[in-house]
């Protein structure tokens, strides 16, 4: 072991941290060791000497002249060129170098206490630099072993031991690590104040330590005119869930809560773009709460095969493509008694009619389409359900009739005029069907079967495409039966779509493909829906109001002039033509046209069928016998054909039959079975009325 060398040790501690090369270090010699060794202030020694010099005469009277004659001229010398002045500095300054030596030695020594507490290795050597100041070292470069390795959570506390020792100052601590030299690094940097809004530190602070994004940081991508935040910039490492609809909803609806209510009004949207890591919480601008129909002012070949019905964001316009290129030819709208489904429907057709297509309706309800008679282009408005089962038979007929045109004369499909055929509640009419195969008149029976209107529904989804027909179809609620049994093509044929209603998931899976599209519609508003936008996509949208263009007297004296006024501008110049290529079509609609005149001549309503003792426009709704859910309330009809309101207790739908259990009040529960895809009527709030009085 070596003699301890005081000399040398003094030499060493005041000028490491000016010379000190880790390399020339011996290996022995770690910092525990220099800490463990006592300051050495030179300010002492220096005073010492500047006193000396300063009783330097005195001295030299005291010393014999003729053996320190040159003792006593150097010590004359010094005293004369140093004065008390001289010598007061000297001692001022070694005092302050020593405080900074100190300071560097405290740093020195703090930090190798930490490294070796936290994480158990000793340092070969701490580099700070000369004269630090008290409040935090400048920077630090530690010299670890060779092949000194630091698990992630011991780096933690020694990063956080460092980031103590200078809490409550203006300074930041960083630590790195760098294992490939065996060091670790320590700089420290102004703390610069959390300048972030309290909504950014709301979302970073969500996010932060969660594992639902990983590695999330948050940072604004927008300011507005009048400096408020209005975008955020998520950034994130991609992973499977970050792919996946239902998570991204979770996250939707997770981040625009503690986004909150924008100080703007308008509301938050979030984009993803999980290939890039990120996504985008926006502001987008709150759609208007009502549109009146804009009149085209004029139409383009193109618009004229373009039939406009609602505004999105950003002006974006749902549009019903019916020309023959179009891949979604028929139109589906899903809304709820109220919803704004007829007037969605009478913005359609008028923009239909401004374009020369004709159109004719069926209307089950009797009440939503009945003001659209006699509006140019209106083929007619079928009420009745045998003559809407005739007619969609004739519709079949008609479209067969056009594929054998096409066919013999050698024509583009593009070249037959277009024909719009509405069913508005779907589900009442084919409940009515249904009913009417049980109904007592036999002749009523095999005139339903023979017609299939049903059978014939499901061919016209699938093939009317080609034949100019486009069809367009209403319903309370969606299911997979509408598109005339499972085939995809008709589904995907019924591609222009509209739901204003608030969707179940099974609801949005089947109308938006997405179990969480137009699941959070703003229903207190009339017309606000999710439509198919321009790209193809879903987008929220507000339709177009048309009043109802009825001109009876009744009802258009109810009427507000800028209700008048937007009718007036729809008007066409001239009422579409209406071109039938079958017998069946113009035959029925000949009978149709007659028997509403006959009506209107009587002035009274000509019922041709009656359903059992259930007239179809007090109607509710119907759905399919599979869709039930325990507690409805339906109208159930016997063999006699009684109507009875029950309430289903049970349901056990399979690919065979639905049955269900009734519950009667009393201890018994009675067994009903339906055909698979067999409409049951609900029991509406008139029938409460009706069966209770
Ligand atoms: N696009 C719209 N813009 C503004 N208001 C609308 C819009 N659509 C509907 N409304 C309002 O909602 C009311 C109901 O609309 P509508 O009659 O079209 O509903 P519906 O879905 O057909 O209901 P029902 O099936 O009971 O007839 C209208 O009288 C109107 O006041």
């Amino acid at each position: 072991m070596a003699e301890p060398d005081p000399i040398r040790d003094f030499i060493a501690d005041l000028f490491v941290d000016v010379f000190a090369s880790d390399k020339k270090r011996p290996p022995g010699d770690g910092i525990d060791d220099l800490a463990a060794r006592r300051f050495l202030p030179v300010s002492p020694f220096v005073a010492a000497l500047a006193a000396l010099a300063y009783a330097a005469p005195d001295f030299a009277t005291k010393l014999p002249a003729e053996n320190f004659a040159q003792i006593a001229a150097v010590l004359d010398r010094l005293h004369s060129a140093a004065g008390l002045l001289i010598a007061i500095t000297l001692v001022a300054a070694a005092a302050a170098v020593d405080t900074g030596r100190f300071q560097s030695h405290r740093h020195r020594v703090t930090v190798a206490a930490q490294l070796r507490q936290t994480t158990g290795h000793r340092a070969l050597g701490v580099r700070v630099p000369m004269l630090s100041r008290r409040s935090a070292v400048k920077s630090a470069r530690i010299k670890l072993p060779v092949g000194a390795v630091i698990r992630p959570k011991q780096m933690d506390e020694f990063t956080a031991a460092v980031a103590n020792s200078v809490r409550g100052s203006t300074w930041t601590m960083n630590v790195s690590h760098e294992a490939h030299k065996n060091r670790l690094l320590i700089a420290r940097a102004l703390t610069v104040a959390d300048q972030r809004s309290v909504r950014h530190k709301a979302l970073a602070g969500s996010l932060e330590g969660a594992s639902i994004l990983k590695d999330a940081k948050v940072s604004v991508y927008s300011y507005g005119d009048d400096g408020v935040e209005t975008g955020y910039r998520i950034g994130f490492t991609p992973n499977l869930n970050s792919g996946s609809g239902a998570f991204q909803y979770r996250v939707n609806e997770a981040l625009i809560a503690i986004a909150g209510a924008h100080e703007s009004g308008q509301n938050w949207d979030v984009q993803w773009s999980p290939d890039a890591g990120e996504l985008l919480l926006t502001l987008k601008a709150p759609l208007p709460t009502r549109v009146s129909h804009p009149v085209p002012s004029e139409l383009t070949s193109i618009a004229r095969r373009y039939l406009p019905y609602a505004t999105g964001a950003a002006d974006a316009v749902a549009y019903w493509d019916v020309s023959t290129k179009s891949n979604k030819p028929h139109c589906l709208i899903v809304g709820p008694t109220g919803g704004g489904k007829t007037s969605a429907i009478r913005t359609i057709l008028t923009e239909a009619s401004l374009r020369g297509i004709p159109f004719i309706g069926v209307d089950p309800k009797m009440i939503e389409l009945d003001g659209l008679e006699g509006y140019p282009g209106c083929g007619a408005i079928v009420y009745d359900p045998i003559r809407a089962a005739i007619f969609i038979r004739a519709l079949h007929a008609e479209m067969m009739a056009r594929n054998q045109y096409v066919h013999v004369k050698k024509i583009e499909p593009s070249q037959l005029p277009l024909l719009i055929a509405v069913l508005d509640e779907f589900f009442i009419l084919s409940a009515a069907w249904t009913r009417l195969k049980k109904d007592p008149d036999e002749e009523t029976r095999t005139l339903i079967v023979t017609l299939d209107p049903l059978g014939a529904w499901a061919e016209l989804s699938v093939l009317a495409r080609s034949s100019g027909i486009r069809l367009l179809l209403g319903v309370q609620r969606p299911d997979a039966s509408l598109f005339g049994g499972a085939s995809g093509n008709a589904r995907d044929n019924f591609g222009t779509r509209l739901s204003l209603a608030n969707l179940s998931q099974d609801g949005a899976q089947m109308v938006w493909g997405d179990a969480h599209q137009g699941r959070s519609i703003d229903t207190s508003i009339p017309g606000r829906a999710m439509a198919t936008g321009p790209d193809g996509t879903p987008m929220e949208a507000q339709v177009w109001w048309t009043p109802n263009v009825d001109r009876h007297p009744n009802k258009w004296d109810q009427l507000s002039a800028a209700d008048i006024a937007i009718i007036d501008a729809l008007q066409p110049s001239a009422a579409p033509e209406f071109m039938c290529y079958s017998r069946e079509l113009r035959e029925f609609l000949e009978t149709e046209r007659a028997l509403a005149t006959k009506k209107r001549e009587h002035g009274s309503v000509a019922e041709p069928v009656l359903l059992g003792d259930v007239p179809v426009a007090d109607i509710a709704d119907a759905i399919p016998a599979h869709a039930l859910t325990p507690g409805t309330r339906i109208l159930l009809t016997d063999e006699h054909g009684n109507s009875d309101i029950v309430t289903v207790a049970s349901v056990d739908a399979t690919p065979t039959g639905t049955t269900i259990t009734i519950d009667t009040g009393g201890r018994t529960r009675a067994k009903v079975t339906f055909d698979p895809g067999e409409i049951v009527l609900l029991a509406g709030a008139d029938h409460d009325a009706e069966f209770a009085a």
